[in-house]
Order: C-alpha cells, then structure tokens, then sequence
C-alpha cells in the first residue's frame, strides 16, 4: 500500500482573525502539489473560520480532554470535535507533555477515546536533547509508542508524528539520517508490537524545524511520510513544503 504523503501545520497558540484569512487565502490560491493530505491544526476558537474557508486540507484540534464531557473547564472533547465537523485531533505534543505536564497514560486514554468516537489522531513522540544524548532515543520513542499501544490495537487512523524535542522551534532540525534512523525504528517497532500491516501502511511525519530549504531532503527518506510543520505552517513557505511531497 502506498502511504499519503501527509502534512499537517500546527499554528499552536498563534493567529487572529485576520491573520487566519490571510493564512488561508494564501494556501487557497496556492498552487499545490495534488494528492497530499493537508490537515491544520488553528487554535480551537478558530477552527470553524478554518474550516468554512479552507479548500485544500483538513482541520486538526491541537488538543482535547480524555472524557466526553462535565465539569472540566477550558476542556474541549472529542465529542464536541465530532459535533462541528472536525476530523483530526493532535495528542502527545511535546508542548502539552513538557508545558502541561501531560503524561503517556494520560495521552494513551486521549487517544483511545478520540479514536473511539471517530477522529484520527496526530500522535505525537519525541526525544529531549539529554535523552538523546544519553543513547536513549528509541527507548523514549518505544515507552511512548506502548503507551498507546496498551490500549489501541488498530492504528490505522493514527498518523505518528516523531518530532524531536531538541528540534521543536529551535532552528535545529534533524538530519535526514537522524530522521530516517529513528522513522525506521518506529516502523519495526509497529511490526513488532502492532502488525506488520500496521508497520505498512502507518504515516510517520517528522517535525521540528521544517522549512522549504531542509524539507525535500528529510521528506525523501524511504521511512518519512511527511511532515507536522510549527512556526513555517504561519508563513507562505508552507505551500513550498507541501510541494515537497515525493
Ligand atoms: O507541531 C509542530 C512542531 O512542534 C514543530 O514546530 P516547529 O516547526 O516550529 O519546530
């Protein structure tokens, strides 16, 4: 089976409303390459303006709660998500682990809940630069994988996203050895441990510091899928990066 090439651009806490029109009338008359999936993940006020106007892609949430609904203020559910159309939900960003505090378990139950209400999920892994240093990367990646795969048997609306924390806004992407090594660990960890179909047909993004100059590269290696795009996702250059689809 051949993987969609898959690009997501993640505005985090970032935009306005101006800013959103002007970031969508961009990518809408954008020339862009045909058959890649362009999923954007605005901030949750601007999702409907995003969705009403975008003609190229999907619109991601860049978070939501593990339970459908109560008294969990500022939470957002799947369920709502589901309720006004969206499709696609971010969990397990390095910001909502290390800013949030957000754990494997609890990132394990947002999933298997989003998935079971019907959203496909952007999983995201990563390694901090001292685990790297420390040898520890695939060992982090693996924890963070099994998490999910405790209590999520079919992957196949998941998008994995392996985005190196060292990498994340810093200016300092991975080379595309580094990402390759480590997408390719992935793949034979869900051979392992999911299915080798799983190990097949899952997406595995890279992201960290993409932009148009270092993105063909990354996204020509055998493991690489596409890309979860931060800070360029705000600036016309995005367009460039979807082009760079192979
Ligand atoms: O979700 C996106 C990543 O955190 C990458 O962000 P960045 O492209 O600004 O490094």
């Amino acid at each position: 089976m051949t993987r969609t090439f898959f690009v997501g651009g993640n505005w985090k806490m970032n935009g306005s409303v101006a800013a959103v029109s002007t970031l969508v009338d961009g990518l809408n008359t954008a020339s862009l390459k045909q058959g890649v999936e362009v999923v954007i993940a605005p901030p949750a006020l601007y999702i409907p303006a995003v969705q009403s106007s975008l003609k190229a892609g999907h619109v991601a949430a860049q978070n939501i709660y593990s339970e459908s609904k109560g008294a969990f203020t500022g939470e957002i559910s799947a369920e709502m998500l589901k309720d006004v159309g969206v499709q696609w939900v971010i969990l397990g960003h390095s910001e909502r682990r290390h800013v949030f505090g957000e754990t494997d378990e609890l990132i394990a139950k947002k999933a298997k809940h989003a998935l079971g209400v019907g959203l496909k999920v952007i999983f995201c892994i990563g390694e901090t630069l001292q685990e790297r240093e420390a040898n520890k990367t695939t060992e982090v990646v693996f924890h963070q994988l099994s998490a999910v795969a405790q209590v999520v048997s079919d992957w196949s609306n998941i998008v994995i996203a392996y985005e190196p924390v060292w990498a994340i806004g810093t200016g300092k992407v991975a080379t595309p050895v580094q990402a390759q090594e480590v997408h390719h660990d992935i793949r034979v960890w869900l051979k392992d441990h999911v299915s080798p179909q799983a190990a097949e047909n899952t997406r595995i993004v890279y992201g960290g510091s993409v932009n148009a100059g270092n993105c063909q590269e990354i996204g020509r290696q055998a493991d690489v899928d596409g890309f979860l795009v931060g800070g360029a996702s705000l600036k016309p250059e995005f367009a460039d990066i979807i082009n760079a689809a192979q």
